[in-house]
C-alpha cells in the first residue's frame, strides 16, 4: 500500500512538471504522454462532474449550463493522514483554498484567462491539488462535455472541437478512459462509449461508470450492462448514485451523499448482490489499484524517455555552450582562453592552413613591383627636366667635372617617388591583416556565443594592427630616406671610368647644354634610381612583415592581455556577456533538466524500493 501511494504521488509530480515545462502532449514523444492517467469522458449532463466529485469527497466543479469545462482539468487527489483538506492550483502555487466554492471559481476564472469570455476551449490543462483525508491518490482529468449542437456564441466547430481534443488525450495508450454512460439512456447510443469503443476496442483500458441508477423507469435496471452482458469490456462496469439536483439545491453535504448511495446499493433488491463492487468509493479504489499496475508496467520506458531527454538537453547543453562560471579568476581564465583560440585561427591564416595569408606575398609579389613600375621617371628624366634641374642647380658656376648638385637634385627628387609604393604596400598588407582579424573572429567557434568578447578582441586587434601600419610606416619612409642621404658611390666612380660615347673632346664647361651630354646624365640618373629600386624592392617588404606581420603573430593582443589582467571582476563579467536569447534557452534547458532529473531521482526510490 506504501508503495501504491508513492507510485501515483510519484506520477502527480511528474504531471506537474510536465505543465511547467509546457508538455501537454501532441508534439512528439512528450513525456506527457507516457505517464498513464485517467480521463473522465461523456456526454453533457451525463453525470461526470458528479461522478469527479463524488471520487474526491467535495464540490468543487464549476455548474452551469451550456459547456462549463473548457478547458482540461488535471486533478490530482493526494491523500493526508491530517484532517486539513485543501486545494492548490500549479498556477498560483502560494494559496491554499480550503474554500471549495472558491476553487469553483478560481477553476472558471482561469478557464477564462485562457479561452476569454468566449466558449471557446482551449487544450492546456488548470492543474489542481487536493489534499483531503478522504480521498486516494489518484489522477483524473475532467474534459469537456461531448456535445451534439453548438450552443448560441460558439462557433459551428465546437462540437467537432470538443470531441478531437477529448480523442487527443483519450487515444493515448496510457490513458485510462473513465467512461461515463447515464443510466437513463440507451448504452448503445452512449457518446462516452462510441469514443472509448473507437480509440479502445479491446476495452483493456476504459473503465464503464453508470450513472443516475436511480432514475430509471421503475421496473427496469441496469443489471445487464453492470454484469457485463450489454457491453463487454476487460473491467467490471460500476454503478453510481450521485447527487440528484435536489439534493445539489438543499446542499446535501458529500460525505452524506456516499452514505446514502451505499445505502442505495446494499438496500436495493435490484443491485444488492453486487453492494461491494459499486459507488463512487469502490470506482476510486478500483482506478486507484489500477493505476497503480500501469505504473508499473510503465516505469521501465518512462525511464528510458526521461534518459533519453536528458542525454539530448546534455547535448544541447554542449552544442550552445555551459553557463559561465561567477568568479573572476575563472572569468579571467576563460576570456584569456577565448583570445588563443582566436589567436590561434589567426595565426593559421598568416602561416597557412587556412587562406589568406597568400594574399599578403600577393602585395609583395604584384602591387609593390607594379606600382614601382609606374612610377613616372620617364618624365622627371626628360630631356628638358634634366636640362632644367641641371641647369639651376649650379647657379651661375660653371661645371668642373660633372654636374655633381644636379646630379643629386635629380637623384633626390627621383627616390621621393618611391614613397608612395612604399607606404602603399603597408596600407594593403593592413587592410590584409585587418581582414584575417575578422575572418579569424567569425571562425573561432568559441567565440560564438560571445558578442561583447568578439567586439572586444577585434577592437583591441585593430588598435594593435593601427599600431604596427604607423611603425611599418615610418620604417619604410626611413628606408627611402635613407637612399637619398647617401649615394653608393661605386655607381659614379664606374661612370668615370667608362669611355664616354660621342665624347665631347671640349668638355662640359663649353657645351654645357648639348643634348647628348643632358641625355647622359638623364640615362645615368635613371640607372642608378634603376638599382636603388630593385634594392626597395626588396627591402620594403622585409620592413613590412618585421613591423606588420611579424608583430601581427607575436603580439596582436598583447596589449589586451594587459588590459584585461587589470580589469574588475565585473567588467570581466561583462566582456562575458552573451546574446540575450541564447541565455534564455540555456536558462529554460538548465531548468528541464533539473526536472527531469528529479523525476528520474524520483523514481529510482520508488521503483526499487
Ligand atoms: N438523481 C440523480 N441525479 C444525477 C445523478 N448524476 C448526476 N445527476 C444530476 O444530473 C445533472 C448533471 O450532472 P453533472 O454531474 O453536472 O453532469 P456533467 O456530465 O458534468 O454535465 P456537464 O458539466 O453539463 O457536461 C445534475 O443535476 C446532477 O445532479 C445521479 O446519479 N442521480
Amino acid at each position: 500500500m506504501a508503495t501504491m501511494v508513492s507510485l501515483i504521488g510519484l506520477i502527480n509530480k511528474i504531471q506537474r512538471a510536465c505543465t511547467v515545462l509546457g508538455d501537454h502532449g501532441g508534439e512528439g514523444m512528450s513525456l506527457w504522454e507516457a505517464l498513464p492517467s485517467v480521463a473522465v469522458v461523456g456526454g453533457q449532463s451525463s453525470g461526470k462532474s458528479s461522478v469527479l466529485e463524488s471520487v474526491v469527497g467535495r464540490d468543487f466543479l464549476p455548474r452551469g449550463s451550456g459547456i462549463v469545462t473548457r478547458r482540461p482539468l488535471v486533478l490530482q487527489l493526494h491523500k493526508t493522514e491530517s484532517g486539513t483538506e485543501y486545494a492548490e492550483f500549479l498556477h498560483a502555487p502560494k494559496k491554499r483554498f480550503t474554500d471549495f466554492a472558491a476553487v469553483r471559481k478560481e477553476i472558471a476564472d482561469e478557464t477564462d484567462r485562457i479561452t476569454g469570455k468566449t466558449k471557446q476551449i482551449s487544450n492546456i490543462p488548470i492543474h489542481l491539488s487536493i489534499y483531503s483525508p478522504h480521498v486516494v491518490n489518484l489522477t483524473l482529468i475532467d474534459l469537456p462535455g461531448l456535445t451534439k449542437v453548438a450552443v448560441e456564441g460558439q462557433p459551428d466547430t465546437i462540437v467537432e472541437d470538443i470531441e478531437n481534443m477529448v480523442r487527443s488525450y483519450v487515444e493515448k495508450p496510457n490513458c485510462i478512459i473513465l467512461a461515463i454512460s447515464p443510466a437513463n439512456q440507451d448504452i448503445a447510443t452512449s457518446d462516452a462509449i462510441k469514443l472509448a469503443k473507437e480509440v479502445d476496442p479491446t476495452g483493456e483500458r476504459t473503465f464503464g461508470v453508470v450513472t443516475k441508477l436511480d432514475l430509471m423507469d421503475k421496473g427496469t435496471n441496469a443489471v445487464d450492462v453492470l454484469e457485463g452482458r450489454a457491453y463487454r469490456l476487460q473491467h467490471p462496469w460500476v454503478g453510481i448514485v450521485n447527487r440528484s439536483q435536489a439534493d445539489i439545491n438543499k446542499n446535501v453535504d458529500m460525505i452524506v451523499a456516499r452514505r446514502k448511495e451505499r445505502e442505495y446499493f446494499e438496500t436495493s433488491p435490484d443491485y444488492g448482490h453486487l453492494a461491494s463492487k459499486m459507488g463512487s468509493e469502490y470506482l476510486a479504489k478500483l482506478l486507484s489499484q489500477h493505476l497503480e499496475l500501469v505504473i508499473r508496467q510503465r516505469i521501465p520506458s518512462i525511464i528510458a524517455l526521461i534518459n533519453k531527454t536528458i542525454d539530448e538537453l546534455n547535448a544541447e547543453l554542449d552544442r550552445i555552450g555551459r553557463p559561465i562560471a561567477a568568479d573572476g579568476g575563472a572569468q579571467l581564465y576563460m576570456i584569456l582562453e577565448l583570445c588563443r583560440a582566436f589567436d590561434r585561427v589567426f595565426k593559421e591564416h598568416l602561416d597557412g592552413g587556412r587562406p589568406g595569408g597568400d594574399r599578403i606575398y600577393g602585395v609583395f609579389d604584384n602591387q609593390l613591383p607594379a606600382a614601382l613600375k609606374k612610377l613616372p621617371f620617364d618624365r622627371h628624366l626628360s630631356l628638358k627636366n634634366v636640362q632644367k634641374v641641371v641647369t639651376e642647380a649650379d647657379g651661375y658656376q660653371p661645371h668642373l667635372i660633372a654636374p655633381e648638385q644636379g646630379y643629386r637634385r635629380l637623384i633626390d627628387g627621383s627616390i621621393s617617388y618611391f614613397k608612395g609604393p612604399a607606404e602603399a604596400s603597408v596600407d594593403a598588407v593592413h587592410f590584409v591583416l585587418k581582414e584575417l582579424v575578422r575572418k579569424s573572429i567569425a571562425e573561432t567557434l568559441e567565440l560564438k556565443r560571445f558578442p561583447t568578447l568578439q567586439n572586444d578582441i577585434a577592437t583591441a586587434a585593430n588598435e594593435a594592427l593601427e599600431r604596427f601600419r604607423e611603425e611599418s610606416r615610418k620604417t619604410v619612409l626611413r628606408l627611402v630616406e635613407m637612399e637619398s642621404s647617401y649615394l653608393t658611390v661605386d655607381f659614379f666612380r664606374k661612370l668615370h671610368t667608362e669611355p664616354e660615347k660621342n665624347a665631347n673632346p671640349s668638355g662640359p664647361n663649353n657645351d654645357r647644354f648639348n643634348d647628348n651630354y643632358i641625355r647622359r646624365i638623364g640615362s645615368n640618373v635613371n640607372a642608378y634610381i634603376g638599382m636603388v629600386c630593385d634594392t626597395l624592392k626588396n627591402t620594403i617588404p622585409k620592413a613590412v612583415v618585421y613591423c606588420q606581420v611579424r608583430e601581427a603573430k607575436r603580439s596582436l593582443l598583447s596589449n589586451f592581455y594587459a588590459q584585461v589582467g587589470r580589469r574588475e571582476k565585473e567588467r570581466l563579467g561583462a566582456m562575458l556577456d552573451e546574446d540575450p536569447q541564447l541565455m534564455e534557452r540555456r536558462t529554460q534547458i538548465a531548468k528541464r533538466l533539473e526536472l527531469y532529473k528529479s523525476a528520474r531521482d524520483e523514481i529510482d526510490s520508488v521503483a526499487w524500493k
